[in-house]
């Protein structure tokens, strides 16, 4: 690391601390020319308490008494109260990054979201954030605490005897040569410490979410094993740091000893040849003893800095990524705008329209090809097709998460980067495969829909998804705490609770991940129900699992590789005899030969 490079990294540090700085260096530079001009005012006492001893004079034992009162003041007043400044700054500025971090995280684009594992993004919160406390708290007070020191120790002895203190000087640049030989390794290792550490979060949130999955399937050694790997490579890494700082400590001890030991034999030649007084010598000393561990102290501070300094790159790399934009994001390509004059408007516009749609979530790996889709105002479109032919892709579309590579999204027939992200996704209502619930009570969920409904609204809403039946027999009705991601309840009965809270949303337009497969029958009949409420009077694009779902479809669309194969109702479907009629055959075969069995 560069001076030029050290010198940025500790001013993007600082500027985190922005809004407290002042009190914070008054705090924290008050503190430390306390500690500091404590340690200088002992040497004076050792040095007044020789000379009494030596020649008797009182007055030299006063000088010493007055000292050591005056350091007790100092100590017992000015330092905790200058502590307490520096750390409330502390505390404050953490609090900022904190909020700040979280808040860039919930807005940061979904793009970028998904690249990155949540472990990873905890970490971040947690680890990082508190190397950067430890930053404010210690290394910078012990930096400039050790600097006050080095310097007050240093005019002391330049005045006592310059030779001594040109000695302290040339210990003073060998060890800062060391210390940033030292440091230099030191951030290379705390970097692959962080990341490391990032890693354990990433793994043991992996094991945690998925903790049904490992016992179920034995998993314990082999996901526990890479926990353990992770948990490993943190244990090597700070051995090896361990290591290096405890050779790091030698160099300084070797340096504060030879330096010491020739002090002490200088100076007593000095006294013996009645050159110095031993009063003198007991002060350089003292000095010299303080210098010393200035540098061991020094040294230590720079490196474990670079931990914090790893921290803050890693806050910042985050806080540098693309937030979600506020208008609804277009088309990455020009070319789109010569496509839409091509479209002549529809006396009733539709709903949704793609037109001649392009995107992959990869360049030159196109997940959807050229798609036109158009769901029209107040009726049930249904996309159906093979796994991974792209039906969520469209919706994540939709939603706005990803721009299209090529082509025009249309809604209620304007074009949709004229909307703002969040108007759109106020005009729509999603019901993903999974339903996402948050921790906390029953109520609280449905109410995420609309944050103003009153408990009437909640439970009308509850009733109509067909949830009230189950939530009455719930110990504490709709203040029950369903649990981390709703674990407390089944998945028909999270899936429930999904639709009151869309129901409560009331939005126009229904986007529907249906995944009724995945519950049993009487389960899948009540979510059904719910859904049927929850479709009437809507404008609904389904992804349908199940096609028994969606015979009634006013449009269904079949979507493989990407591409639109083929569109109609139902019976158009089957009579055409393709696609759609194969997969109708296969899922009917099956559902034949399950009830069979
Ligand atoms: N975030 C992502 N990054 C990279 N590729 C992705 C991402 N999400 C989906 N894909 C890929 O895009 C393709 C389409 O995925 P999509 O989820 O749209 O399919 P689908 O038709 O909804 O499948 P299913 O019926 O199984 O839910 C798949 O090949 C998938 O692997």
């Amino acid at each position: 690391m560069t001076f030029k490079q050290g010198f940025y990294e500790f001013k993007q540090l600082m500027s985190l601390m922005k809004p407290h700085r002042k009190w914070y260096f008054t705090g924290l530079v008050g503190n430390s020319l306390t500690n500091a001009s404590i340690t200088i005012l002992l040497s004076f006492v050792v040095h007044y308490l020789l000379n009494f001893a030596v020649n008797g004079d009182v007055q030299e034992l006063y000088r010493a008494v007055y000292l050591v009162s005056g350091t007790f003041l100092a100590l017992s007043l000015i330092s905790p109260l200058c502590s307490y400044m520096y750390k409330r700054c502390v505390k404050l500025a953490i609090a900022d990054v904190r909020m700040k971090l979280f808040g860039h995280m919930i807005k940061l684009s979904y793009e970028k979201a998904e690249k990155h594992h949540s472990g990873n993004l905890v970490s971040r919160m947690t680890n990082d954030v508190q190397t950067l406390e430890q930053a404010y708290t210690i290394h910078i007070r012990s930096i400039i605490l050790e600097t006050s020191l080095f310097l007050g120790s240093l005019v002391i002895l330049m005045v006592l005897d310059w030779r001594f203190g040109i000695m302290a000087v040339v210990l003073g640049l060998a060890s800062a040569w060391i210390n940033a030989h030292f440091a230099k390794k030191m951030r290379h290792m705390s970097e692959e410490l962080q990341g490391r550490m990032s890693r354990f979060t990433e793994r043991l949130s992996d094991l945690l979410s998925g903790l049904q999955m490992v016992k179920l399937f034995g998993l314990r050694t082999k996901v526990g094993g890479l926990c353990n790997n992770a948990s490993e490579d943190i244990k090597r890494i700070s051995i090896r740091q361990g290591r290096h700082m405890g050779l790091q400590d030698m160099c300084n001890f070797v340096i504060e000893f030879i330096t010491l030991g020739g002090v002490l034999v200088a100076g007593l030649i000095l006294v013996a040849q009645k050159q110095m007084e031993l009063g003198v010598l007991g002060q350089i000393v003292q000095l010299q003893t303080g210098i010393s561990t200035v540098f061991l102290e020094l040294g230590a501070a720079v490196s474990l800095l670079q931990n914090s300094l790893a921290g803050l790159a890693r806050i910042r790399e985050i806080l540098s990524e693309s937030k979600e934009e506020e208008q609804f994001p277009a088309a990455k390509q020009k070319g789109s705008q010569a496509v839409d004059s091509d479209h002549t408007i529809e006396q009733v516009p539709a709903a949704l329209e793609l037109r001649d749609v392009t995107f992959g979530y990869q360049p030159d790996r196109p997940t959807l090809r050229r798609l036109n889709l158009v769901v029209p105002e107040g009726q049930v479109t249904a996309i159906v097709g093979p796994s991974g032919g792209g039906k969520s892709t469209v919706m994540k579309l939709l939603l706005g998460f990803y721009p299209p590579d090529e082509g025009v999204l249309r809604i209620r027939g304007r074009m949709a980067e004229e909307f703002r992200l969040d108007e759109v996704r106020d005009l729509m209502a999603y019901v993903p495969q999974e339903a996402t619930l948050f921790h906390g009570t029953v109520a609280d969920n449905i109410r995420f829909g609309s944050p103003d409904a009153t408990d009437d609204e909640i439970k009308a809403a509850a009733k109509t998804a067909y949830a009230s039946g189950f939530i009455a027999e719930l110990p504490e009705g709709y203040d029950t705490i369903v649990g981390e991601r709703g674990a407390n309840l089944s998945g028909g009965q999270r899936q429930r609770i999904a639709i009151a809270r869309a129901l409560l949303k009331n939005a126009p337009i229904l986007l529907l991940d249906e995944a009724t497969s995945a519950l049993d029958a009487e389960s899948e009949y009540e979510v059904q129900q719910g859904l049927n409420e929850l479709m009437k009077d809507r404008t609904t694009l389904v992804i349908a699992h199940r096609l028994s779902t969606i015979e009634r479809a006013d449009t269904i669309c079949v979507l493989a590789d990407g591409e639109l194969k083929e569109q109609g109702t139902h019976e158009q479907l089957l009579a055409e005899g393709g696609h759609y009629a194969e997969l109708y055959e296969l899922q009917f075969r099956k559902h034949f030969e399950e009830q069979t069995a």
